[in-house]
């Protein structure tokens, strides 16, 4: 089994715990659920920089990456430094992730949150919801067409903005729907952990205007986002490059200052 199956099915184990632990009905009372959400693929479309910055405590790729920084003192030098958004690991087990961590974030920043999850199923939208987020990310690699189709239309019906992570061009074929504010190209192969901007490059082109194009993983200079900027790219995902630094804020002002 790769990695990414196992994410899945150690995820079916954990959704099918939490629904039993915190009802709907307790999700759709938090106060969060009915906050107005602010739309990252507008802040993007309206960005001559586009960055989305992620909190990620480890991955699967590369183990611990920073366990030491707060989430708030992150979030809040990342929305300093300008970021366009922040994404924010949810996963325990592989990412050492939380939705507190959501919700710290959450009390910290007025910028856009996404809730990077490996979602397959409604109730994980009303949780995101329910702990404030503004974006979901759905991974056509774990989803059937008809999944992505019904839980972006879900998202959608909840006022949040639905990013679509791809990584070749069947999972693109099948995720083309209008349910999508955002495509992006996962620069990082799941399967394999084999990262390359090249993926964004080829895929660009079969990308339609009406969406988004961001690119995610493996972005560690300003020089890379020019050139992507050549194929469309309004977007870009940045975890690993400034988590690894002691400070991961001060690290995304000084880069952002590198491309404005
Ligand atoms: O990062 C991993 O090792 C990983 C492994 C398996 C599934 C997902 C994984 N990462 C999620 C992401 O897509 C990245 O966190 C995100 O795009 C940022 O990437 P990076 O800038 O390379 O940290």
């Amino acid at each position: 089994m790769n990695i990414l199956d196992k994410i899945v099915a150690d995820k079916h184990k954990e959704v099918a715990l939490k629904k039993n632990l915190i009802p709907i009905q307790q999700l759709e009372k938090s106060v969060l659920f009915e906050q107005e959400t602010v739309s990252l693929a507008n802040s993007l479309k309206n960005s001559t920089t586009g960055i989305i910055a992620e909190h990620k405590r480890r991955s699967p790729s590369k183990a611990v990456i920073n366990q030491k920084v707060s989430v708030q003192d992150v979030a809040k030098g990342y929305e300093t430094a300008g970021a366009c958004g922040m994404s924010i690991l949810t996963d325990g087990k592989y990412f050492g992730g939380s939705l507190d961590d959501f919700l710290l974030a959450r009390a910290a920043v007025n910028i856009p949150l996404l809730r990077k999850e490996f979602i397959i199923d409604e109730y994980q939208l009303l949780e995101a919801k329910a702990h404030g987020a503004d974006v979901i990310l759905l991974i056509a690699a774990i989803l059937t067409k008809e999944e992505i189709k019904s839980l972006s239309q879900f998202a959608k019906s909840l006022s949040l903005d639905v990013l679509l992570e791809v990584h070749n061009q069947e999972e693109l074929q099948k995720s083309i729907m209008p349910s999508l504010d955002m495509l992006g190209v996962n620069n990082r192969n799941l399967k394999t952990f084999e990262v390359s901007t090249e993926i964004s490059k080829t895929l660009s082109t079969q990308i339609p205007d009406d969406f988004v194009k961001v690119s995610e993983s493996g972005i560690s200079n300003v020089e890379a986002i020019k050139d992507l900027q050549q194929y469309g790219y309004k977007g870009f995902l940045i975890g690993e490059n400034f988590m690894k630094t002691e400070n991961p804020g001060q690290s995304a002002i000084e880069f952002l200052n590198k491309l404005k």
